[in-house]
């Protein structure tokens, strides 16, 4: 029987390349995002390519939008094995000028947003009495804080942790725990850091930033959402089944861990 994948974050960028592949990979998947916008457009393209998909919209901040995006998977294709909690938002900003209301919101985002969404995953994969996989998006900044990404790297950091202690209490569910850490993606993301980063430094011009990270990957070339694909894959697949709370790096060759 075909497996079920939720994607956070899956109308755009990284998630909707991981649920591109792993709809390739023979998973009914069901698309999540707060743009109902990209995610109507996003789902219209996977029933066009003949995959079987499912969406939900929600903020991944909120507790119980997790709820209704496990309920959404269990409803449609009747289980539920596979969560990525994809979701994330960048801040750029220099270390003293960061505010209170940015904190909160990319903690509540890339921080909470992965607790609760491991949470009602977890909860899901006990009531139905089967194993279960967890993969969260972290980052090379979960290994190396950046100056201008302090906020940014502080909850990728927290993602890594998250990841470390939810694989040590979930391993006797037969609950797996990882994370994937993409490097320098040209996403909307990188577009977004970039123009920040130029308003910050007058020597800089717009393509600058993006340049000055992606032109020190051993590999020579930015990242594509499928090289992050490629790894999610692997996680999900049972050729992983005895791999638990590792943050895998996939970044070309920038970060040595
Ligand atoms: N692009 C890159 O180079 C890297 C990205 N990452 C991580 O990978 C993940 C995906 O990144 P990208 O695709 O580049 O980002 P993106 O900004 O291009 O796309 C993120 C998607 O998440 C959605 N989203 C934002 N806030 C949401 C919320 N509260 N609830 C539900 N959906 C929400 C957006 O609407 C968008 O469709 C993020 O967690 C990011 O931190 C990690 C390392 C590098
Ligand atoms: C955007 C990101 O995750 C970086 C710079 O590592």
């Amino acid at each position: 029987m075909s497996k079920v994948a939720i994607i956070t974050g899956s109308g755009a960028g990284l998630g909707k390349g991981i649920a591109q592949q792993l709809a390739k990979d023979g998973f009914k998947v069901v698309l999540q995002d707060i743009n109902e916008d990209s995610l109507k457009e996003t789902e219209k393209e996977f029933k066009n390519d003949g995959y079987e998909v499912a969406s939900v919209a929600g903020d991944v901040s909120k507790k119980d939008d997790h709820e209704k995006f496990v309920k959404t998977a269990v409803d449609n294709f009747g289980q539920l094995d596979v969560y990525v909690n994809n979701a994330g938002i960048d801040i750029v900003a220099p270390f003293l000028e960061t505010t209170e209301e940015q904190m909160n919101k990319i903690f509540a985002i890339n921080v909470n947003g992965v607790m609760f969404g491991t949470q009602a995953a977890a909860r899901q994969f006990i009531d139905q009495g089967s194993k279960g996989k967890v993969i969260n998006a972290c980052s090379i900044a979960g290994h190396e804080s950046y100056e201008m990404l302090g906020a940014y790297s502080a909850t990728k950091h927290a993602v890594k942790s998250l990841t470390h202690s939810a694989s040590k209490e979930l391993a006797k569910d037969n609950i797996t725990v990882n994370a994937y850490c993409p490097g320098v993606a040209k996403t909307e993301m990188w577009d977004r850091i970039d123009a920040e980063m130029v308003k910050y430094n007058d020597d800089m011009e717009p393509g600058d930033a993006f340049k000055e990270f992606s032109g020190a990957i051993s590999l020579g070339r930015y990242q594509e959402p499928q090289d992050v694909a490629n790894l999610v894959s692997f996680l999900a697949s049972e050729k992983a089944d005895y791999i638990t709370g590792q943050a895998i790096v996939t970044d070309g060759g920038l970060v040595y861990r």
